[in-house]
């Protein structure tokens, strides 16, 4: 008997900065429902769209690969780390085709705060020559009703799980989660107050960030300590 063709590969992109429950709890629920063979969460190096985090490519890795330590179908691509220039998603997309072949179904997950964006991306007409697109809902944003992305979700999504296996790419899907309510942005303003973000995060990504040093508020590292009375300089 013909074994059957393997699951379809997933891949989520993002600046992880820093990962956190929303991308982690989301991406084991997606490649549950969706029987992903393995999900591949892929740090930008170089965000094509938005300012340069002031935490290194290299420490956002780090802590992803910390946070899928103990889940074996997700893994760390960390692909886009050892290209120069923006990190493209069409590049890393057309990279990842070549490796699977012409014939492996490929899956690019996105929130819907990114499809928002979509029709600003770098050659974003060719994405679903490479993969199929699903969108995840996140809380506080909807999908857009008119323009661009609403006329090209009504021509390319589907309902049907079975096209992500029909086709190695082409179909949008749009799936409903558990919604998280849980973003980097609150985690850094968190951070930057002094305040606690454990349970948002994985515990060793928190240690990361407590021994690293991150996302502290300004000058909270750089003022020099009290020197007691007298101690220098005789004075
Ligand atoms: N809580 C969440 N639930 C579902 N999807 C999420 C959640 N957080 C992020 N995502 C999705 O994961 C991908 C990567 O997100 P990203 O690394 O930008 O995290 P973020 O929390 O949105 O960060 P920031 O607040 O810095 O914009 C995006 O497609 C985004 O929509
Ligand atoms: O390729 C592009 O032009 C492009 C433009 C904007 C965003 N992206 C990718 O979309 C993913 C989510 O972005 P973000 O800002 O939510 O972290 C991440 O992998 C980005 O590299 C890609």
């Amino acid at each position: 008997m013909p074994s059957a063709a393997p699951g379809p590969v997933g891949v989520l992109g993002g600046t992880f900065n820093p990962v956190h429950l929303g991308h982690l709890r989301s991406a084991v629920e997606v490649l549950e429902r969706l029987q992903l063979a393995s999900l591949r969460l892929m740090p930008c190096a170089v965000p094509p769209h938005r300012e340069a985090p002031e935490c290194s490519a290299q420490d956002r890795a780090a802590m992803v690969d910390l946070a899928l330590r103990d889940e074996p179908r997700l893994q760390c691509d960390r692909r886009e780390l050892e290209r120069s220039g923006p990190s493209y998603t069409v590049d890393s997309l057309a990279e990842i085709r070549g490796e699977l072949g012409p014939q492996r179904s490929l899956c690019l997950i996105l929130g819907f705060d990114a499809l928002l964006h979509l029709d600003s991306w770098h050659r974003w007409q060719d994405l679903l020559g490479l993969a199929h697109i699903v969108v995840i809902a996140r809380p506080g944003w909807e999908l857009p009703q008119q323009g661009v992305i609403a006329d090209w979700l009504k021509q390319h999504r589907s309902t049907d799980r079975a096209s992500l296996r029909s086709a190695p790419n082409g179909c949008v899907l749009v799936e409903e989660l558990r919604p998280l309510d849980i973003s980097s942005t609150e985690i850094r303003a968190l951070l930057a107050a002094g305040r606690s973000v454990r349970y948002l995060l994985p515990e060793p990504v928190l240690s990361y960030i407590e021994h690293h040093q991150l996302y502290q508020r300004v000058g909270a590292q750089s003022e020099p300590a009290e020197q007691p009375p007298g101690s220098l300089n005789g004075s």
